[in-house]
């Protein structure tokens, strides 16, 4: 286990554009005087991610987002952070200033083995081609000319690895489906071999058909990276998902299992905050406003077509 810093040390595997960062980073200044904790990632082979009693306080408020956040994740595993929205859950994710002190031996992790997918990553894709917007981050300086050799070596395992072999480096991506949009935007991340992939909302936006590609994509993602994901989704991910908790308003998170079977469809729901709701078409709580977009995009919410997306989603695991 090592420690990357006494406050955190994530950043995306490709160094985005400073059009790219400022898109990503807009709204969340980090201030390293309201943070504390420890955010750890085991070189490979040592197990696992450990985040230890992180609190944050954003400048000028009262109140700790983060509350002495602490969770840890087994190598090639898959952790899941639900909860209300507006309960810190993206801001735990999200990039923090250096504040020093980190542990020492055996191996620093750099940050390039974190990537991290922010959630409705193709608002940021700004090239002309599926090339260029892989490449985009990529150093342009004729000394860093083995670092791009490099990289370029490892395109094609990238593009290979989330099935976007199919399509034209040249295509706009712009033009790509939804789905084909997020692998895109994991092929950037994927390009620098990151040990551990933070994702936030995977299958945000997208349709039906998407969503279960991209649970599938990440299910062999899981294989070789050990994956930490935000989401309002726990059906659809619930099949991947190792360990899971919930973050709560004041920022208190605690362990807590998915109420979900093994196998079959499921009776449960969660509605846009994370909570469990019931499935039962006779329940008073089935309503449009209780449901999650996923069912927006499958007809609002007419049971049948419903219970289909519920099947489906339960034969991802399977
Ligand atoms: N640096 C900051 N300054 C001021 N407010 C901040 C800062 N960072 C986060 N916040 C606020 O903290 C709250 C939590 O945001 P965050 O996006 O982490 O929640 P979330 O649980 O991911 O929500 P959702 O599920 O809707 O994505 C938001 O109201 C956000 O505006």
């Amino acid at each position: 286990m090592q420690a990357v810093g006494a406050a955190a040390a994530f950043s995306p595997a490709v160094t985005p554009s400073p059009a790219r960062r400022r898109a990503v980073d807009s709204g969340k200044g980090f201030s390293r005087s309201c943070r504390s904790g420890r955010v750890s990632v085991s070189a490979a082979g040592y197990s696992q991610l450990e985040v230890r009693r992180v609190s944050y306080r954003p400048p000028g408020t009262e109140q700790n987002l983060l509350n002495e956040i602490s969770l840890n994740l087994r190598e090639k595993s898959f952790g899941l952070l639900f909860g209300r929205s507006g309960s810190g859950k993206t801001t735990l994710l999200q990039k923090y200033n250096d504040s020093g002190n980190p542990m020492g031996p055996p191996e620093l992790l750099t940050a390039q083995r974190v990537g991290i997918v922010f959630q409705f990553p193709e608002r940021y894709f700004l090239a002309d081609t599926v090339l260029e917007e892989i490449t985009f981050g990529w150093p342009r300086q004729n000394t860093d000319f083995l670092f791009r050799e490099k990289l370029a070596l490892k395109l094609q395992n990238a593009i290979n690895s989330v099935g976007l072999n199919g399509i034209s480096l040249e295509e706009d991506p712009q033009s790509l489906s939804g789905g084909f949009k997020r692998r895109l935007a994991l092929a950037i991340q994927l390009v620098q071999t990151p040990d551990l992939l933070l994702l936030d909302e995977p299958l945000a936006g997208l349709d039906w058909k998407a969503r279960a590609d991209v649970v599938n994509l990440l299910k062999d993602l899981k294989k070789d990276h050990t994956i930490l994901a935000v989401s309002h989704d726990l059906r659809e991910l619930y099949p991947l998902v190792d360990r899971s908790w919930r973050m709560e308003m004041g920022g208190v998170l605690k362990e807590e299992a998915l109420p979900f079977e093994n196998s079959g469809a499921s009776k449960c729901k969660q509605n846009f905050d994370g909570e469990i709701i019931d499935f039962s078409p006779n329940s008073h709580r089935w309503n449009e406003e209780t449901m999650s977009d996923a069912d927006f995009c499958l007809g609002k919410g007419r049971l049948q077509e419903v219970e289909t997306y519920i099947l489906c989603a339960a034969n991802v695991g399977q």
